[in-house]
């Protein structure tokens, strides 16, 4: 089966060793937790492999092709959920959910909403709206934009415990094993409640 994520010996430097060697193979239609305490380096693994940044050496493969500096992130058939939800302020929460997708359908859109408790909200612009809810209406458009390979970096966190629970289910039952995930996380609990392979990720001292 061919790999969805395959990435060899990765290291990345900043004052510090963040990533050493590291190493990781998703298949495709898997879901893969990334845990790690903070500072680890989930963030900046996550921004390498979306093309936001650039490794000191190592390889990465999406979806059999290998990846340098050269494939921005647009061309890299990833959608991203960062971990500061990052929305465009001028438009409506709808719109903002809407942006990545090919056709525009409204009612996967508020089926979306509905999904992650966002129901609502559709006409409010981003500063009307919470942090935790723009952290969903980030999740909405990321798996809206139906890409072959979605990387959420923390995107329950700052999100109520029975709201959180709520998502992750509807995240279990409508794309673990059938969509390729990486859930970046520090907590056990939302990996637990996966139920998927877990990789864990140490801070280099
Ligand atoms: N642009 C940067 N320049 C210098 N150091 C950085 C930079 N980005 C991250 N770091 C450092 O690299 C290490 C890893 O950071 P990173 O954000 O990847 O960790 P993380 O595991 O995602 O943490 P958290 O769970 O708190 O988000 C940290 O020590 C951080 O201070």
């Amino acid at each position: 089966m061919q790999k969805a994520i395959e990435v060899t010996n990765l290291c990345k430097r900043y004052s510090q060793e963040v990533l050493k060697n590291f190493s990781l193979s998703v298949n495709e239609g898997e879901m893969v937790v990334l845990l790690g305490e903070s500072g680890c380096g989930k963030s900046t693994f996550i921004r390498i492999l979306a093309g936001l940044e650039n490794a000191d050496s190592g390889s990465v493969c999406l979806n059999g092709i290998s990846m340098d500096e050269r494939i921005p992130p647009n061309k890299r058939n990833i959608a991203l959920v960062y971990q500061e939800p990052v929305l465009w302020n001028h438009m409506p929460v709808w719109k903002n959910i809407a942006y990545g997708m090919a056709k525009k359908d409204k009612k996967v859109i508020y089926e979306l909403m509905d999904a992650l408790e966002i129901g609502g909200l559709e006409k409010r612009f981003p500063e009307e709206i919470s942090g935790g809810q723009a952290k969903r209406v980030a999740l909405a458009r990321a798996l809206a934009a139906d890409k072959g390979i979605l990387l959420l970096d923390e995107p329950l966190s700052n999100i109520d415990e029975k709201t959180k629970l709520k998502n992750l289910e509807y995240l279990v039952q409508n794309y673990k094993d059938r969509k390729t995930i990486l859930y970046v996380t520090h907590s056990k609990m939302e990996a637990d409640f996966l139920g998927c392979r877990q990789i864990r990720m140490d801070v280099r001292e």
